[in-house]
This record gives C-alpha cells, structure tokens and sequence, in this order.
C-alpha cells in the first residue's frame, strides 16, 4: 500500500523532474561544447534547435546549476521508469501540480463547506491517496505521451543550415544527348546497307529478264542495266522466296525509277484481272507524268508471251474529280435485288440524315443511280495508279469503290520530300488501308510472299527513323551507290560545278546575259548539240506557238521587243525582232530563281535584254497551267526551246536528258535542294556543268555549307571534283549597257503595272 503523504510523492515528482532535466542539460552542455570545435554551421545548428525547443539561451547554465543540485539529493524517483521518461516540460508539469494543490484544497474546503462534511476531509485518508493515486497515473501517462512525442519531434526536425553568402550547392545538371544518330545508333538495315559500285552495269538478261523482253526495253534505250538497277532488280524481281521491302538511295539520273517500275510491272503482268496493284506516289504532276511513260515503256516490253498488258492510271488533279474517277474506276449494273434493297434502305437513311448536317457513306457521289433490283458494281480500270498524295487521299475518301484492297506494292519516290511535308496526311490514310484487306488479295504469284512491298526511294533520301518508321517497313534492305555514307548526297559523276562571283548585285542580270553569251555556254556533248540545233531549225516557229498561251511570261512577246543585242551581248536599239537563228546558244540551259515571281520577271527580262534568246525561252512555275509546263517541257525535249527558267518546282525528278548546263540564279535553300537542282544535268552517265552566281553576302555560305571549302567548311554533298571559280563580267558593263538594262527594268515595271510596253 502507499504509504507516503501526498506531499512526499509530489516533492518526489519536482524532484525527479528536476533531475531529469539536470542530466540532459549537462549532456546537452558537453554536445555544445563538442560542436563548438566543429565548424560555424553546425554550431548555429545547436543554436537553432535550441531556439525550436523555446529554450532560452541561458538554458545550458541553469541546467548545469539543476545537475549540481542532483548530486547532492541522489534518492532515486519512486518509479524509475517514468522518471527516466521524464525531461524540461516535465519540470513544467510538476510545477503546474504544485499550483494546482491550493485550488483543489479550496475547492476540498468549499465541498466540506457545502456539505458541512468536514471529517471527511480530516480522517478518510485512504479515499484521499486513492484519488491522489489515479491522479498521478493520470499525470504520468500523460507524461509519458508527452514525453514519447516529443522525442519523435526531435527525430523528424529537419536540422536547420544556415549558410554564408557562397553560392548553395546545385545539383548535377541533367546532361541531354544530343548526339546524332551515328552508325551505331541506326539499325542494322540503315547502318549497312549494300552498296553497289557506280560503275556497276549488267544486261537485263542476266538479271533475270526474258530475252524477248529485254529487246523491247533495248529498243527503248534501255540496253543495259544502270548500277542502281543491277543491285535493286535481284531484291525486286519475282522469286519464290521473297525478300523484305527496300529502300533506295542514289543520285540524280542514276535510274532510280526503271528499277522498281521494271520488277513492278513483270510481276502484274502474271496475273489476268485488272485490279489495282499498284501505287507510285510522287509529290509533283510532272513526275507523275514521266513515270507514267517509264511505265508504259516497261508494260510494252512484258506484253509478250500471252502476258497481260498492264494498264496504268494517274491522279494528280489536272482533270475534274469525276473524270479521274471514271477514268481509274469502272462502274457496271449488277442484278442484286437484295443488295438493291439495301441501298434503298441507306439511301432513306442518308436522305433523313441529310437534314441533320450528317454524312453517310458516299451514296451523294455515286456517280450512276442503280437500275431497279440492280447495285452498282466497281471494278478498277488500271493495274498501277502513279498519283500525286493529296489527290490519292481525297479517292480513298470520296470514290465510291475506289479499294487498296489488292494492292501489293506501295512506291514512294522523292521519299524525303514526301515524308516530311505529311500531304493531308496521306501517309496514315494510306497505311491504315493497306494494313487491312481479304484473305489471300495480296498474295504475289509463284511467290510464299503475301503482303505489301514497300520501294521507298530518293537521290537525298532521309535517314530521320521518325519519318521513315511512319511506313511501317518490313524486313527493309538499304541500296547505296558506293562512297556514299549515311546522311551523305552524291553528285552525278560526271557534274562539274562553278562558281561566279557577282559584284554588282543590281546588274545581277547582266552577268546572267554574259554567261549565256560566254564560251562557257557552249555544248558539253557535240552529238547533243547536233540534235538542239537539228531541232530547232526545223521547229522556231513551232516553238513560239506551242508555248505561246504561257501565262505573261515571255515565251511569245519577243515581237515586241525594241532591243536587241550585238555579238558581244550588248543590246542594240531595234526596230524588228532579232530572227532565232541568230542565236550563238548551242547548247541547252536551265535557271533556278527562287520563286514563281522571279521567275517570270527574269524570264522576260531576259527577252529584253537579249532579244536573240527571246524565243528560246520557256517558263516553268507552280502557277504554269499542267497541260502548259508539259508543252513547254516537250518543247525543251525536241530541242524547239533552249533556254528554261524555273522556279523549284522542276528541281526533283524532273528528266531532261538533253539538259547540258543548270544555272542558279537564286541560291538554293538547303543543300538537298542544290543537289536536286544540279542534278537536273549529268543523267544517265552523261556530262553536265551547274553554275551558280554568287552574291557577296551569299559566298560563305555557298563555299561552306555547298562547296564544302574553307572556313567552317561541313557539307554532306559528295562530289567527284571540286567547285571551280569562274569570272564574268568583270568591269565589262559599259555605260551604255547599263542604259538599255534600266530601260528593261522601266519597261518591266510598266508592264507589270498593267500600262504595257509603252
Ligand atoms: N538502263 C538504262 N539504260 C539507259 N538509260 C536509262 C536506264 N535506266 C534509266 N535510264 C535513263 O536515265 C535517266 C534517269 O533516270 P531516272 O529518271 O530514273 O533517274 P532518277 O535516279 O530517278 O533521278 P532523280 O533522282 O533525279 O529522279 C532517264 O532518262 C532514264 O530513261
């Protein structure tokens, strides 16, 4: 039993509390004095964890006064562990009791009072330690709970730094890679391709092309295989154990095209039915064009042995939507009285859907209503559809049993140009066709290979796996013309490139009319300046009318003009229009400016100040109606005109076999756009020259980023030589000479201004 008054147990409590308190403060003490060793931080450490506790700063001290006090009254608490427990707010607590006594004798007293119970208070002691007793279990308890939180607050305080004014400590900066995709990184099939040796050449036979076959395409020029095509035919061609999908990448005029529409074609031409098979996309009309006469070329040449002709078909947008459709799509009356009473039925619906702004399934471009008990029945007219992007989307979307069902090969030539600028996203249209379709329509013949071959191809062709990953390309093979590396563009090899510097950029022209009239401009290949000449004595006039309806461009306004130009270039006032056999151009030209606009402004300013040229020249530009830039194209072909001045338009692709010098007026804008410009000459193992006329601000340019000389020198073209320098005129501009120009540039603007030559 308890046997101590209540005073004894409370002066016990203040006790231990005190103790308690007297221990830690000494420990605390030695710590402070440890750390004031140690450096600035860690010591205002201390401080600051002190100023969290509320501890004023003379706690340390009176600590120490509390630890002598302990030693000298060592009777232990009457519970050791709850005095263990004990620390500072326990001293509180044990004073706050203290204060509390008098109250409750008080309040005892009052009760006494009240009840006039006053033995009670005096003799029932027992009753008076058991309430003592409950009360200071409470007390402890609650102690205890105090005490157990304040240690986990002392374990989870984030210890407070305090710093000088040096820069705080930063993490490691996150390091980005910004590398390049190198050889290593690309997959295997990008990372070594096969190369083939540009010299490369082996007949169509041996390649596996009938003998009789092989003929026709010799009669058409096509005597032996190109490099490009020996290494891409054995990968195309039809075997019974199929390869994966290929992927091309050779310079300009190597041949790129034969080589896929060959293999193409020979595998059509197996089968009976006409069903689209095929589809070449191309990013320009004119392309479109002269794949379609590779094509027919090749269809001819497998037309043979009881082999099916094949038929193609374009859509590039020069006709009228309906007329394309019927042209590629051919429609016939089915007798389906089921099938008539569905489309009766989505025909009501359509019409009450109609109301609400809503869009059915194409029945409004159905281009024949069905007889009575009667469907409309498609059946595709062409095996191979060569097609611009944007028009290929809009007869996946709007044509009425226009079906990718059957195709199995999937062509994209120009591939950089195609992949990066996503036409109406024709790519997703077109994929997502292509990746579903009936059981066994893909199947090649005589071949365990079922699917859709994928030929993607391009003198510059992307290595960016973004883009390319868009085709979904299975089993892919990269054919490289040797020398080449990843993100590196040849050059034809037999291209020479020059350089002309331009020191007067407002007479800009007149170099232009200097070089045309230079020794440089003579032909690079006598046969084919035989053949200019030969073609245009026999078509001068000819030439004027065929390009004459060309939108105000020059091409037929050299009767008007009022000047002409001596021998040497410089213009002579004249009265009649300079003949077109006065012409010194023995050779064929085509200029590069850098838009439509420009384009047709030098374009007729080259008729005025060289009269002699005048009717020489046609005009190519985005805005030249297609049925316009053909002529003008066939025009240049037959020799009847000599002289093209382009806007980037005809940069790509564009096969212009007796093209002998290309000019750049403007700089190009990116080195893929000069390797395309360039290479509209030297094709098909011919010789070529490309020139470009340099202003100051543009030579570093040119030189580093072109060329690949000098300072700072990168450039990913490859070429056989190097750029050479060229002058002309050099301070050759007479006075006079430059009166005629700015009576040109007077006349131009007049004319431009809608007030005429006059
Ligand atoms: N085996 C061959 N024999 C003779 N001429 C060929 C042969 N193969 C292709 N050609 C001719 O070479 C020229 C260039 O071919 P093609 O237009 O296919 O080049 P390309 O590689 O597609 O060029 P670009 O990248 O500029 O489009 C064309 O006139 C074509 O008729």
């Amino acid at each position: 039993m308890y046997s101590r008054s209540t005073q004894e147990i409370d002066a016990d409590i203040q006790r231990a509390a005190q103790d308690k308190k007297a221990r830690k403060s000494k420990s605390s003490k030695r710590k402070d004095e440890a750390d004031e060793h140690n450096e600035e931080g860690v010591s205002s450490e201390s401080k600051s964890r002190k100023r969290k506790r509320g501890e004023p700063n003379g706690t340390a001290d009176s600590a120490k006064d509390t630890s002598k006090e302990k030693n000298v009254t060592p009777e232990p608490a009457p519970e050791e562990p709850a005095a263990d427990g004990i620390n500072e707010p326990e001293t509180n607590t044990a004073q706050v009791i203290e204060e509390r006594k008098p109250k409750r004798e008080k309040k005892k007293k009052r009760k006494q009072e009240d009840t006039g119970d006053t033995e009670i208070a005096d003799g029932d002691t027992d009753d008076i330690r058991r309430r003592h007793k409950s009360v200071f279990e409470k007390v402890q308890k609650a102690l205890q709970a105090k005490a157990d939180a304040a240690d986990d607050d002392e374990e989870e305080a984030e210890p407070e730094v305090e710093h000088g004014l040096e820069p705080l400590p930063q993490p490691e900066p996150v390091v980005f890679d910004e590398s390049k995709l190198t050889y290593e990184t690309l997959p295997p099939w990008l990372a070594s391709p096969i190369r083939v040796g540009p010299d490369r050449s082996q007949s169509f036979t041996e390649l596996g092309i009938s003998p009789e076959s092989a003929k026709i395409l010799e009669s058409k020029g096509f005597k032996d295989a190109f490099a490009v095509q020996t290494a891409v035919l054995p990968l195309l061609l039809s075997s019974p154990d199929r390869q994966g999908d290929v992927v091309v990448a050779a310079p300009t005029g190597s041949g790129k095209t034969l080589s896929y529409v060959l293999p193409m074609v020979q595998d059509i031409s197996k089968g009976r039915v006409t069903r689209l098979r095929a589809l070449i996309v191309l990013p320009t009309r004119d392309l479109v064009h002269q794949v379609q006469l590779a094509c027919e070329a090749c269809a001819a040449a497998f037309a043979v042995h009881g082999g099916k002709r094949v038929k193609i078909g374009t859509a590039m947008g020069n006709r009228v939507f309906k007329e394309e459709q019927s042209v590629i799509l051919g429609e016939e009356q089915r007798y389906d009285p089921q099938g008539y009473e569905q489309y009766l039925q989505k025909q009501n619906r359509f019409v009450n859907l109609e109301d609400e702004d809503d869009e059915d399934d194409g029945l409004d471009l159905e281009r024949t209503q069905p007889l009575p008990y009667h469907v409309i029945a498609h059946e595709s007219k062409v095996d191979i559809l060569i097609c611009t992007p944007g028009r290929l989307v809009e007869h996946i979307t709007k044509t009425p049993g226009f079906s990718l069902d059957y195709v199995r090969w999937l062509v994209v030539d120009e591939a950089d140009k195609l992949l990066a600028q996503d036409f109406q996203q024709w790519l997703d249209t077109v994929a997502e066709k292509l990746g579903t379709g009936k059981p066994g329509a893909r199947d090649f013949p005589g071949s365990n290979k079922s699917g859709v071959r994928k030929v993607i191809l391009s003198a510059t062709m992307t290595r960016d796996l973004s883009l390319l990953n868009g085709l979904k390309l299975s089993r892919p093979k990269l054919i490289v013309v040797e020398g080449t590396k990843a993100g590196e563009q040849s050059l034809p090899p037999l291209l020479k490139e020059y350089a002309i510097k331009i020191r007067e950029p407002s007479l800009k022209p007149l170099y232009l009319v200097d070089l045309l009239n230079s020794k440089h401009m003579s032909a690079v290949d006598q046969s084919m300046a035989d053949g200019i000449s030969a073609g245009s004595e026999t078509s001068d006039s000819e030439s004027s009318s065929s390009d004459s309806d060309s939108d105000s461009d020059s091409d037929s306004d050299s009767s008007s003009s009022s000047s002409s130009s001596s021998d040497d270039g410089t213009p002579q006032p004249k009265t009649k229009p300079a003949p077109a056999s006065t012409s010194s151009l023995a050779t064929t030209v085509l200029i590069f400016t850098k838009s439509n606009e420009s384009t047709l402004r030098l374009s007729r300013l080259l008729a005025l100040l060289a009269p002699s040229f005048a009717p020489l020249i046609g005009t190519l530009t985005s805005s030249t109606k297609t049925s316009r830039r053909a002529r003008t194209l066939r025009a240049f072909a037959q020799g009847k005109l000599r002289i093209l001045v382009a806007s980037d338009l005809v940069s790509r692709g564009i096969d212009l076999l007796n093209l002998e010098h290309v000019v750049n007026y403007d700089l190009p804008i990116s080195e893929t756009s000069y390797v395309h410009r360039v290479g509209r000459t030297a094709r098909a193992g011919r010789k070529g020259c490309a020139w470009t006329l340099l202003e100051h601000a543009e030579a570093r340019r040119f030189w580093r980023d072109f060329a690949g000389e000098g300072k700072g020198a990168k450039t990913s073209i490859v070429r056989a030589g190097a750029v050479e320098r060229v002058r002309i005129g050099e301070g050759e501009f007479g006075e006079e000479r430059v009166r005629a120009y700015e009576e040109a540039l007077a006349r131009l603007a007049r004319e431009a201004s809608g007030r005429g030559g006059e």
